[in-house]
């Protein structure tokens, strides 16, 4: 295969995230300070998405209740995107919009944080998770692109929007995950100050 797609898409992806890195900062600092303060009083972060999205909640999971890049006790974080058997009775008994919601309404609690990942803004699975999480009075963390979709719009201003300015899918998606290390490293850096990478 010509390798110029290859490149291409290296270029592509390098460029953006030059470039979406001091739009997005303010709000990744933002959500580090939520999400510390949340932990730091004992809440916990919930995270929802769909596919490419789904695997990034679980991405973020791993890294807080695991580690990061510092050794230190597991964080309460959760993926609502990894027991089949709530999905698929949720989902064949009421609907696959509620797999999300009905998690957030069983484990969610006021002052907890839900993460919501989608690269749309329009997936209506993670927009119901976001509305039960504001109906429990859980603050909400929103990784998007393109124009942020409708979940953008539900937002509050205690809420935090990340809205990655693209229009590609893949390449939303990969800034969101230099977003979710920038996140974790955060969270570290709250927990014990700077770190080796300084
Ligand atoms: O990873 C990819 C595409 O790169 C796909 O799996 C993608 O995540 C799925 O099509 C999702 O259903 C897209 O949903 P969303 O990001 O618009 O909420
Ligand atoms: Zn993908």
């Amino acid at each position: 295969m010509n390798t110029q797609r290859i490149l291409a898409h290296f270029h592509e992806s390098a460029e953006l995230k030059i470039q979406a890195a001091s739009a997005l900062a303010q709000p990744i600092s933002q959500a580090i300070e939520l999400m510390f303060f949340a932990l730091s009083n004992g809440n916990k972060i919930l995270a929802c998405g769909n596919g490419g999205s789904a695997a990034d909640c679980q991405h973020f999971a791993a890294e807080l209740v695991g580690r990061f890049e510092r050794e230190r006790f597991p964080l309460p974080a959760m993926s609502l995107t990894t027991d089949t058997s709530i999905m698929t009775a949720v989902g064949n008994d009421y609907s696959y919009r509620e797999i999300f919601s009905k998690q957030v309404q069983a484990f969610g609690q006021a002052g907890d944080v839900l993460l919501a990942i989608s690269t749309s803004g329009n997936s209506a699975n993670v927009i119901a998770a976001v509305e039960a999480a504001l109906e429990r009075e859980m603050r909400v963390v929103a990784l998007t692109g393109k124009d942020g979709g409708a979940l953008g719009k539900l937002l509050t201003d205690a809420d935090v929007h990340i809205c990655v300015p693209h229009t590609r899918t893949a390449r939303i998606q990969e800034v969101h995950l230099v977003t979710i290390h920038c996140i974790c490293d955060g969270i570290d850096v709250a927990l014990f100050g700077g770190d080796v990478n300084e």
